[in-house]
């Protein structure tokens, strides 16, 4: 048992978290892809926790956080954010998401720019895919329920890996494949929603917080273009791109870790 992990009571609900590193140094708070749980961020905790407070939480709809009647839409995922650093009484945090998670980060970064010193956007996109590819997963999710996300887990590492990452790491491609297939269909399904409603293009021009764009090489559901697009359009952000798919983090850890890494003491020193 990880005794870092535990349910933290804030104003928007009980949400499962994790916090590690020293109570003193400045917050990092991670968010999740969609499909995945806090535990996605395993192999970077030493690295991202040695200068940093790390705060990991289950995205709503996900793992042990609250899974209420959806649909969600990025306001209530940014605003869960929010509600979680308040309740650890963080004032201001670095933020980094993966895809869904990234999303959130680029809500986060428009309408609450002054609690984030920087945000690290990795494997994401101002507008993630269709609205009507997410709208047909969702309602094939809310049809076929647990044998819905079954499907799903079995298509998944083709979205979220290279095929040499699946051949190398059975072991892990396997852990976050069950990890998908024992998620509640109908928080799964709402996330799906938020996604299917979210087009934050028009908006990015508003973001004044230090942003990263970290995409992968391989990746075939963000691609390096989109995040290109997002550069062009936040005032001095920068780009890093790392050989890994689309859970970066998971196939190419050293390489995801020094990107970010490296982004945050840039941003703290500027
Ligand atoms: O479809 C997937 O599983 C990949 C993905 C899209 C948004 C996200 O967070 O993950």
């Amino acid at each position: 048992m990880n005794h870092s992990v535990f349910q933290l009571n804030t104003r928007r609900g009980e949400f499962r978290v994790a916090v590690e590193g020293d109570p003193a140094a400045p917050a990092f708070i991670l968010s999740n892809s969609l499909g995945t749980t806090l535990e996605m961020w395993d192999p970077q905790v030493a690295a991202l926790s040695k200068r940093h407070r790390l705060i990991r939480y289950d995205t709503r709809g996900h793992g042990g956080s609250p899974v209420t009647s959806g649909p969600y839409d990025f306001g209530d995922l940014g605003q869960d954010v929010l509600a979680v650093l308040d309740a650890l009484q963080v004032e201001q945090a670095a933020f980094c998401g993966i895809s869904m998670g990234g999303h959130t980060g680029l809500w986060l970064g428009i309408h609450a720019g002054p609690r984030f010193s920087a945000i690290a956007i990795c494997n994401s996109a101002a507008k993630i895919g269709s609205e009507q590819a997410w709208r047909e997963r969702a309602a094939m999710v809310r049809a076929k329920g647990a044998d819905g996300m079954r499907a799903l887990a079995e298509s998944a590492p083709s979205r979220w890996f290279t095929e040499a990452c699946v051949q190398a790491q059975p072991a892990m491609v396997r852990r976050m494949q069950d990890g998908l297939s024992g998620l509640n269909p109908e928080g799964y399904a709402s996330c799906c929603d938020a996604l299917a409603a979210s087009d934050l293009r028009n908006d990015l021009e508003r973001i004044a917080v230090p942003t990263l764009l970290l995409a992968g090489e391989f990746d075939p559901v963000c691609t390096v273009a989109d995040a290109q697009a997002m550069q062009a359009d936040i005032a001095g952000s920068r780009l890093a791109v790392v050989p890994a798919s689309h859970i970066s983090n998971l196939e190419a850890p050293q390489a995801f870790d020094k990107a970010v890494l490296d982004f945050l003491a840039g941003a703290a020193a500027a």
